[in-house]
């Protein structure tokens, strides 16, 4: 991973002279995975994710042999001129020496960087944002996120409520910021109480990432009340699930599609008593990996439209920016609430108490990317607008009994689809199989895909009952390994 970083570096710093020197982003983070695990992300100028386009570049310049790097960076850059780095890292031991290579790769190019040290995800994307706009010293970059997060949050929910909200850290970066916020929100009423926050492995059976995929709760003793809410964090904070227990003591999850579902909702109901539902458009956006039941209720029952995209928040961001007010969340806890210029300039002029809610609501919401922490104070926010406990949360529909599988093959690339992961265009022949299989199974729905992180092929089904999704899943899996691919 080190030449990696060193090579990320020096991609960092040709980005940043191709936007005529602005910031670049870096973030050291393999996110929700295992502690070993490294990984890094880039952040564009804005704030928000690199554009796709260069993702073909990243490749290229991971790739290629050392001596031709300078040459091949030349072919995509033309001559370097100014350029700046920011550079975050989450908690892992690995994350200091990994900067230092990429500060080397940076410096190579003559770039100048600014390290902000152990950072958020989200953080980071705001910093990038931040620096671009005017110059701000570290701390200030801290100061301002935390800061910004407790003001947005206290107009919304008033003072002295009585809320505890338990937050699992996953041992990692998140439980810093937490703490930090806990200070500021003292007068709200909601008492944040951090647990896995840094004593154990990272991600260690634990996280956001653990509990969904698990569908179990994070190490730690439970205990659940009428005051008491459960969110878990990812290693790097930019996903966040909740959770919660029947009366029985049996384990709900609280997934990113019921976030998304609880905040059209709220947002609903407060553009309608702005007498705003028909300037201000709003819709959700989902892939094909959210439960039926969470795009019935929304498409149903809230009336709101939903768009389907493609796996991957950068498809998920974009599809949500066509929309005045659009709610993005992936199954796995992963999303926010954008905002056009359109909505804030009209809730500006329109100054009734419930345009002044959906301006803060707007500034709560991380304008540039998922972010767990914003979303875990915006999910509160949305309970209290809508005067609903995490009981009535969870209750808000019905799962769709589901089972998602993977299955190795030869070549994943092989596997080609359409219609937002939905469809299977090549190999000629299977989504036809897949078709008749799912027709047979009563509330049958189904789609394969490559995986676009794995090495595998992932297999998604619903049905009336577990047991008949889960021989679908089963069922298209040995369909595609008779394809032989
Ligand atoms: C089914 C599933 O959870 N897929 C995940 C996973 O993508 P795959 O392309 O399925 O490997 O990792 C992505 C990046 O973290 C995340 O955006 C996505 O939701
Ligand atoms: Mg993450």
């Amino acid at each position: 991973m080190l030449p990696v970083a060193y090579r990320v570096g020096m991609l960092a710093a040709a980005l940043s002279s191709h936007y005529d020197g602005q910031f670049i982003g870096i973030m050291l983070t393999a996110s929700h995975n295992a502690l070993p695990d490294n990984g890094v992300k880039l952040v564009a100028p804005t704030g928000e994710m690199l554009p796709s386009s260069w993702e073909h570049v990243a490749e290229v310049v991971a790739n290629c042999p050392m001596d031709e790097l300078e040459t091949e960076l030349a072919k995509h850059f033309g001559a370097i001129g100014k350029c700046s780095v920011v550079v975050g890292m989450d908690t892992r031991p690995s994350g200091p020496a990994l900067r230092e290579m990429v500060m080397k790769g940076v410096r190579k190019l003559g770039g100048e960087v600014v390290e902000i040290g152990v950072v958020t995800t989200p953080e980071l994307h705001t910093a990038v944002a931040r620096l671009n706009r005017e110059p701000h010293t570290v701390s200030q970059l801290e100061d301002d996120y935390i800061v910004g997060l407790a003001s947005a949050f206290q107009p919304v929910v008033g003072v002295h409520n009585k809320v505890k909200i338990v937050v699992d850290c996953a041992n990692g970066v998140g439980a810093l910021k937490v703490q930090k916020l806990k200070k500021k929100m003292a007068k709200t009423g909601y008492e944040l109480i951090v647990v896995n926050g840094g004593e154990a492995e990272l991600n260690h059976n634990c996280g956001a990432d653990y509990v969904k995929t698990g569908n179990c709760p994070p190490h730690g003793d439970y205990k659940p009340d009428a005051v008491t809410h459960f969110a878990s964090l990812d290693g790097d904070a930019d996903r966040l699930v909740y959770f919660t227990f029947t009366d029985a003591g049996t384990f709900q999850l609280i997934d990113g599609d019921r976030m998304s579902a609880l905040i059209a909702m709220a947002i609903k109901k407060l553009l309608q008593k702005s007498g705003l539902a028909d300037s201000i458009t709003m819709g959700v956006v989902q892939t094909a990996y959210a439960n039926g039941g969470s795009t019935e209720f929304i498409e149903k029952t809230l009336g709101i439209p939903i768009v389907c995209t493609p796996t991957g928040v950068k498809h998920l961001h974009k599809a949500a920016s066509g929309f005045d007010i659009g709610i993005y969340f992936e199954a796995n806890g992963h999303g926010t609430v954008l905002f056009s210029e359109n909505a804030t300039k009209t809730l500006r002029t329109t100054r009734n108490e419930h345009s002044e809610l959906l301006l803060a609501v707007s500034r709560l919401a991380n304008q540039l990317v998922g972010d767990g922490i914003a979303d875990m104070l915006l999910v509160e926010a949305m309970l209290k607008i809508t005067k609903q406990s995490l009981k009535d949360w969870a209750a808000l529909y019905k799962d769709r009994p589901s089972c998602l599988i993977k299955t190795v093959v030869k070549d994943r690339t092989k596997l080609k689809t359409t219609d937002a992961d939905r469809s299977i265009t090549e190999p000629a022949g299977l989504q036809t199989e897949i078709d008749r299989i799912t027709a047979c199974v009563r509330g049958g729905r189904a789609f394969a895909r490559p995986s676009g992180t794995e090495d595998v092929v992932r297999i998604f089904s619903e049905a009336t009952t577990a047991e008949d999704a889960a021989k679908l899943a089963a069922d298209i899996s040995a369909v595609i390994a008779g394809y032989g691919i």
